[in-house]
């Protein structure tokens, strides 16, 4: 397989698709809290893109809140509609900044879609910085985290980073303010562009 490699930025990107990279979604994973809404909404408007946070995209389609769906008609379903919009996203549009909720990269099909049609960039926070700060923030609004204890949350936390390794790009997060962060995707992908693809 042919691919890119950036060395400073960790950036791996498969050339197989022939979408150009300055055409393709740039994605955000990450585990929950770790600020993916917030700095996608802050890369789409330093790059003057459209933002998709999908977690709001299936609120807005269903009407209900994702706390709602989940108690409603359970994380089963949830998982499902999050793989079709995600799927569908990723192969029937360009240009976008998409922010994903932090399980759905857990499954392989989003994935492989993300890894194909888009740019990944993970967004890494440690543990001891997202238990002390994160957490109090979201523990009421997500509900993956509701009856579990912080022994539970953790082993989710360190379970799911084998899947978060698989990216183009990795962001350090610790430490950063969103404003920051997003400075260094946009910069680090802007790089990528003029290196690749110049004279476009
Ligand atoms: N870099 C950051 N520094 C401090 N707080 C942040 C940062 N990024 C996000 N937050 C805060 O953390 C919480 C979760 O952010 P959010 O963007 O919803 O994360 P995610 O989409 O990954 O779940 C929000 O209250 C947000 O204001
Ligand atoms: O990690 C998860 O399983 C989830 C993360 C949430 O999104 P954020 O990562 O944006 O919080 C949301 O999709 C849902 O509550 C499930
Ligand atoms: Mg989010």
């Amino acid at each position: 397989m042919s691919c890119w490699l950036k060395e400073k930025g960790e950036f791996i990107v498969n050339r197989q698709t022939a979408i150009p990279l300055r055409e393709r979604n740039i994605i955000l994973i990450g585990f929950m809290g770790a600020g993916k809404t917030t700095i996608g909404q802050l890369v789409a408007k330093k790059l003057y893109r459209d933002f998709i946070d999908v977690d709001a995209e299936i609120e807005r389609r269903h009407g209900m809140s994702i706390s709602e769906i989940f108690a409603q008609k359970g994380e089963a379903y949830f998982r499902k509609v999050e793989r079709e919009i995600i799927i569908d996203l990723c192969t029937k549009t360009r240009l976008k900044i998409l922010s994903l909720g932090g399980g759905a990269y857990l499954q392989e099909e989003v994935r492989r879609a993300c890894l194909a049609h888009g740019i990944v960039f993970f967004l890494d926070l440690s543990w001891d910085q997202w238990k002390e700060e994160r957490l109090p923030l979201i523990v009421d609004s997500r509900p993956v985290l509701k009856n579990k204890t912080l022994e539970e949350v953790e082993q989710l936390f360190f379970q799911r980073q084998s899947a978060y390794a698989l990216h183009h790009s990795r962001v350090v997060l610790n430490e950063l303010e969103a404003e920051q962060a997003a400075e260094q995707i946009v910069g680090s992908i802007k790089w990528t562009w003029d290196v690749y693809e110049p004279n476009r």
